[in-house]
């Protein structure tokens, strides 16, 4: 298995090498050069499969022989293990074809521990091979950053290094980054929004000058690994309610797009999916470019899904190289474009899009009415984020008799400010954290400014 780059410019890698990066060389992102397929039999072969075994047949292909199987399969029932339910991501029933897919079992409670739990120990794993150590740097709206440094903190050749934005996650997200105090683990809260702390992750990939050589390391979506790990639970959702033989759709929370490609990246081997709908915030630039084909920027709004809060949304870029026929020169043209001036898809690439996905925004305002509505119907109290998801799926949804699996992507427990406006005294948090608001907290904050980003960086790396 070779990856290539969405621009068309860089050299194609091997997995161990895409997973040890993270932008290629030309400002793209890597992709798999073909996409494995899988068979009806095989599909249907995974009925009642432990959701690691399933991992492991899905992924598989995808790491092309550059792992040993039963090391892989270790691997993997290693990374699952640390979730706190049984199926791991377990569908639990709304009504009468509508489904959650509840992603928050994980040892942070938010869907991004299903690929970084996987993608700490492949690192872990090649760095150990190779005799090397390495620098991560990541972006964090909130959730990706202690889900990374969960899944990468007892790697000992690792540095980890999270920029979030400062004041603009929830209390529990920054305590769950900010209270691990190994010495490994530096968090940065940036003067400045999520963009911005993506941005200057994205520019230290293309000139890591600062590191002397030191490898540096993508968590983020950005990193084939993530993607990779997210297309086995919509394998493993659809084959529960009846697939092969029976399509499904997915409704996806949706910012940086790395959830939803992964659902993409399932149909594209060979899953029966119908329709995706992407659900925004109010960041609502993907639904913008699909519903009006306005594909500019906004000023990033602070809502209450602030996991959501993303304008430039990275692995759109990835769903849009598929669109342009895999044009890597296309697909860059566009890109220079969008970051300088309000632009628009090429008519074909859109009309393709539109084909499988749907999409919807969701105000503040409608955030705390849908979670009292799921509430009063169904007994949950949904994260603000899955609450978008939830609206998005009742009014896009193609028809009621294909199954609609929404993701409920994060705990509520993570969103205070929501669940309490929204009418409820709040959600507990689970007895592993019962101790998180007390706990002793370290960051460093910063400002929006890369030079001293890297400086820090360099600085403190061991
Ligand atoms: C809780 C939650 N829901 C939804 C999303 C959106 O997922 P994606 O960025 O993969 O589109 C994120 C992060 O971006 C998140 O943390
Ligand atoms: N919502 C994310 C934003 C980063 O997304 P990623 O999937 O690219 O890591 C977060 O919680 O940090």
């Amino acid at each position: 298995m070779r990856y290539i780059s969405t621009r068309g410019a860089a050299p194609a890698l091997s997995f161990e090498d895409v997973v040890l990066t993270g932008m290629a060389a030309d400002g793209g992102l890597y992709v798999p050069e073909t996409i494995p397929q899988l068979s009806a039999d095989e599909l249907a072969d995974m009925a009642g499969l432990s959701y690691a075994e399933i991992a492991f047949r899905v992924m598989k292909p995808f790491v092309g022989g550059e792992i040993e199987d039963a090391t892989f399969r270790e691997i993997v029932t290693d990374a699952y293990a640390t979730f706190s339910h049984d199926a791991v991501v377990p569908l639990k029933q709304l009504d009468a074809n509508h489904f959650l897919l509840e992603q928050f079992h994980g040892p942070t409670l938010a869907f991004k521990d299903v690929a970084l739990q996987l993608l700490g120990r492949l690192l872990d794993h090649f760095l150990k091979k190779r005799g090397e150590r390495a620098v991560i740097m990541g972006a964090t709206s909130g959730d990706t950053g202690s889900a990374a440094i969960e899944g990468c903190r007892h790697c000992d050749n690792l540095d980890i290094f999270i920029l979030h934005p400062h004041k603009r996650v929830s209390e529990v997200q920054r305590r769950q980054m900010t209270s691990v105090l190994a010495d490994n683990v530096f968090n940065i809260a940036i003067e400045g929004n999520f963009d911005d702390a993506q941005a200057m992750v994205k520019a230290s990939f293309a000139d890591q000058a600062f590191l002397n050589g030191t490898r540096l390391v993508a968590v983020n979506s950005i990193n084939w690994a993530r993607i990779m790990a997210q297309i086995v639970y919509y394998v493993a959702s659809a084959v529960a309610l009846g697939a092969p033989g029976r399509e499904v759709s997915f409704c996806v929370p949706s910012a940086n797009f790395g959830n939803v490609f992964a659902g993409y990246m399932a149909y594209r081997m060979g899953l029966p999916v119908k329709q995706f709908i992407i659900a925004t915030n109010a960041n609502d630039i993907l639904h913008r470019t699909l519903a009006a084909n306005d594909f500019s920027k906004h000023e990033l709004a602070a809502t209450l899904a602030p996991s959501m809060d993303i304008v430039v949304s990275s692995n759109f870029e990835r769903l849009l190289f598929d669109a342009y026929d895999r044009d890597g020169k296309a697909v860059a043209a566009l890109l220079e474009r969008f970051q300088q001036e309000p632009t628009a898809l090429a008519e074909a690439p859109l009309a393709r899009l539109r084909e499988k996905f749907a999409s919807y925004s969701v105000d503040d305002d409608t955030i705390l009415e849908v979670i009292r509505e799921a509430h009063h119907r169904t007994g949950e109290i949904l994260d603000p984020h899955t609450a978008t998801g939830y609206r998005a799926a009742q009014r896009v949804r193609s028809d009621s008799a294909t199954p609609m699996i929404t993701l409920a992507t994060a705990h509520p427990a993570k969103f205070a400010e929501a669940v309490v406006k929204a009418g409820f005294p709040g959600v507990p948090l689970p007895p592993h954290m019962d101790d998180l608001l007390e706990r002793e907290e370290r960051y460093t904050v910063l400002p929006a400014d890369l030079a001293a980003v890297q400086r820090f960086v360099a600085e403190q790396r061991r």
